[in-house]
């Protein structure tokens, strides 16, 4: 299978802290990769890298072997194009119905179809979502499942080849986290879309991931099939996956705070000498 996302060495300073620290990884086309690691570690950085929403301070990206060139608005519009996003929250429109919302997204990203053919491109993405005849609801009365669902239908009704999914199933019971996960699936199969998505629900990276990568301090520090993942011996990913308090993840970041206190209190003392 040809690699449908290939990053290499991509580096990124936020607010003075190095979020991606030459980070490499490669995404073959049609597979569900899944990016699991601590809140604040960078995933949804690395999503918005990809998209080219943020420029990295290095490093290059390419999708499907076209390089997102940031100086170059043309190439990077074709580019999201080919792009489907789904945002934390789902980022719907409150104050629309579901039919209005997906149709605004197809006004932005297909500008130049006639409106018969997005009407008819939206109760399509509705029905693959398993929402058939709900497009004149308002957002408001939706459940969070069904809202997940609507925003999954907006994400997929431009045909794009990459859906980015940031916590499909932060929120959701048990059962409806299950059936977004069978709907992912499903797309996947039908669509053949490859999908990127972020979560911390490990049942749901097993569940749904071809393959799943671990991001530590601003690398990918294992990546695998959902079995390599059950199998590793590796103590950073078992402390993730099975969730301990204990573990070297938990040691390196006390080790780091004290640190950093240690730091706090030599620049404190020379202020105060300073002064
Ligand atoms: N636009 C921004 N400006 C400054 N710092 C940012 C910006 N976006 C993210 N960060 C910082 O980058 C780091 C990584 O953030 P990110 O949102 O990617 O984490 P995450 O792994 O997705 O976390 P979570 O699982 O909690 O959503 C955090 O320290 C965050 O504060």
């Amino acid at each position: 299978m040809a690699d449908m996302i290939e990053v290499y060495d991509l580096y990124k300073t936020l607010n003075k802290k190095k979020v991606l620290d030459g980070l490499t990884v490669k995404i073959k086309k049609g597979e569900t990769f899944v990016l699991i690691g601590q809140s604040g570690v960078g995933k949804s950085v690395l999503l918005k890298h990809l998209i080219g929403l943020m420029r990295p301070d290095s490093g290059e990206i390419y999708i499907d072997g076209i390089k997102l060139d940031y100086d170059n608005p043309e190439i990077l519009a074709s580019l999201r194009c080919r792009f489907g996003m789904l945002f934390q929250g789902g980022a719907l429109f409150d104050s629309l119905t579901v039919g209005e919302n997906i149709l605004f997204a197809l006004d932005h990203l297909r500008p130049e179809m006639h409106q018969e053919e997005k009407k008819q491109r939206m109760l399509r993405s509705l029905e693959l979502v398993e929402l058939p005849g709900v497009e004149d609801l308002m957002i408001s009365s939706l459940s969070g499942g069904m809202m997940k669902r609507v925003a999954l239908a907006r994400a997929i009704v431009a045909e794009p080849e990459i859906v980015l999914f940031d916590e499909p199933t932060t929120g959701l019971d048990p059962i409806t986290t299950a059936t977004i996960n069978d709907l992912i699936i499903e797309l996947k199969k039908k669509l053949a879309i490859t999908f990127v998505v972020v979560t911390h629900d490990i049942r749901s990276a097993f569940f749904i991931g071809d393959r799943i990568g671990m991001l530590y301090k601003g690398k990918l520090i294992f990546e695998g099939t959902p079995q390599d993942f059950q199998h590793t011996e590796n103590p950073y990913v078992r402390q993730f996956v099975e969730g301990l308090s204990k573990g070297p993840i938990t040691e390196e970041y006390q080790k780091q705070l004290h640190e950093k206190k240690k730091e706090d209190k030599t620049t404190g003392g020379l202020r105060w000498k300073n002064r």
